[in-house]
């Protein structure tokens, strides 16, 4: 087992990676604060792996409640659901809640951990990949508005996250390729050498070789729970593990929630991050299609959906957490590898990516 720290004083916590980690009572315990046991799971998720951690929590009074399955549940309405367990179970301020799942069942168990009673703890037990290299690692909890992704929510970060890789052996195809959409943004934002190995480790990685898998899972938790260790609630480095996302949310938002997946909306969004880095002169046309390249590898797509056109897409980008003083603040490329947070881009040239962006990049 391997063990990342996330830094952030009487907030830090343990990021457990490993094999068969999801029943050992000795790990996951000493995170439990009082008796009561909230876990919370969703439809897909709790016949697969529930009875699994049943014995990690052995001892305490266990709930569970289960949701549906799919982001566009990742409401407030929903939410209520795990509330309404919460209080008609008697949950008091030393309630732990658990969330068993994908980034959907993290970010709504960490919201309701955050509001349940003005704050109670939660554990993190992400099962997919894009979960576990990034969305249970940080703090960031909440649901979807029918307007805007993520737009209610709160910085609330779990007592521990646990990582048991054997659980993505059961995880389908297209969310395994999701979740690398994420591992690639690493990369891209300030590790040339990990882009490089990913190049090199395709075939290995969506063959799930598990050490190429482990690598990748615990280059991508050093990376995130660096930059959150020096910035816990975004007020700069932070914003740069948003690359992608102010296109890809429009795409998300504007396509039905679910529609395309959020790693598949954040693809999208690094080749137009590329796309318009190329046009301000501070990437190379080369770039650009060794970016497009390597998320085409990973069965990612890269082009704008047909059915969205530029003014949509920037109609919802204008619809986004780094907006400041009515300018929408973009995560682009200077080079490969080093990416920045800036409002200084000509808006002619994005609005022109915007236009390109249904047509394929050649690789
Ligand atoms: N908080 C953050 O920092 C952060 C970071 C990235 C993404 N997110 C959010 O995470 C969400 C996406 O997360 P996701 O990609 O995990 O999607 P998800 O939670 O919808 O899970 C994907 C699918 O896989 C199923 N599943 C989960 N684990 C499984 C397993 N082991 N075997 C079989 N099926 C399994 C789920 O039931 C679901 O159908 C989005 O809402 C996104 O906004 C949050
Ligand atoms: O942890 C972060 O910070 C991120 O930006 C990680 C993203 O991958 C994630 O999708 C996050 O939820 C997006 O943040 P948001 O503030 O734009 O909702
Ligand atoms: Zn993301």
């Amino acid at each position: 087992m391997k063990t990342v720290t996330v830094n952030l004083g009487e907030r830090s916590y343990p990021i457990f990676i490993g094999q068969n980690l999801l029943g050992n009572p000795e790990l996951i315990q000493p995170y439990v604060q009082g008796k009561q046991v909230m876990i919370v799971s969703n439809e897909t998720v709790s016949p697969l792996y529930l009875e699994k951690i049943l014995p990690a929590f052995q001892g305490l009074n266990i709930e569970a409640v289960i949701l549906p399955d799919g982001e566009q549940y990742k409401t407030l309405d929903v939410l209520n659901q795990v509330f309404d367990g919460l209080l008609s179970e008697k949950f008091d301020r030393q309630a732990t809640l658990v969330a068993l799942g994908g980034g959907v069942v993290g970010d709504m168990t960490g919201f309701a951990a955050a509001c349940y009673q003005r704050g109670v703890n939660f554990i993190q037990i992400p099962t997919t990949l894009l979960a576990q290299v990034d969305s249970s690692v940080g703090g960031k909890t909440g649901v979807n508005h029918a307007l805007g992704k993520n737009m209610i929510g709160a910085f609330h970060q779990p007592q521990c996250v646990v990582i048991d890789t054997d659980t993505l052996n059961t995880l389908p195809d297209r969310e395994l390729s999701a979740g690398f959409a994420e591992v690639i943004k690493y990369g891209l934002i300030d590790d040339i050498a990990f882009l490089q190995w990913l190049e090199n480790n395709v075939t290995l990685l969506l063959k799930r070789d598990a050490d190429a898998l482990n690598y990748a899972i615990a280059r991508s938790c050093q990376s995130k729970a660096r930059i959150v260790s020096l910035d816990e609630k975004e007020s700069g480095v932070r914003a740069l593990l948003n690359l992608g996302h102010t296109f890809g949310h429009a795409i998300e938002t504007s396509m039905g929630y679910g529609t395309y997946l959020h790693g598949e909306a954040i693809a999208i969004g690094m080749v137009l991050a590329a796309r318009l880095s190329a046009t301000m002169g501070w990437l190379s046309n080369e770039d650009v299609v060794r970016v497009a390249r390597l998320i085409k590898r990973f069965q990612l797509p890269t082009t704008i959906p047909a059915n969205m056109t530029p003014a949509d897409m920037w109609q919802r980008m204008q619809v986004d957490k780094k907006v400041r003083d009515g300018k929408v603040r973009l995560v682009l490329m200077q080079k490969l590898g080093l990416s920045l947070l800036t409002d200084q881009y000509d808006p002619a040239l994005l609005q022109k990516t915007l236009q390109v962006g249904q047509q394929e990049i050649a690789t």
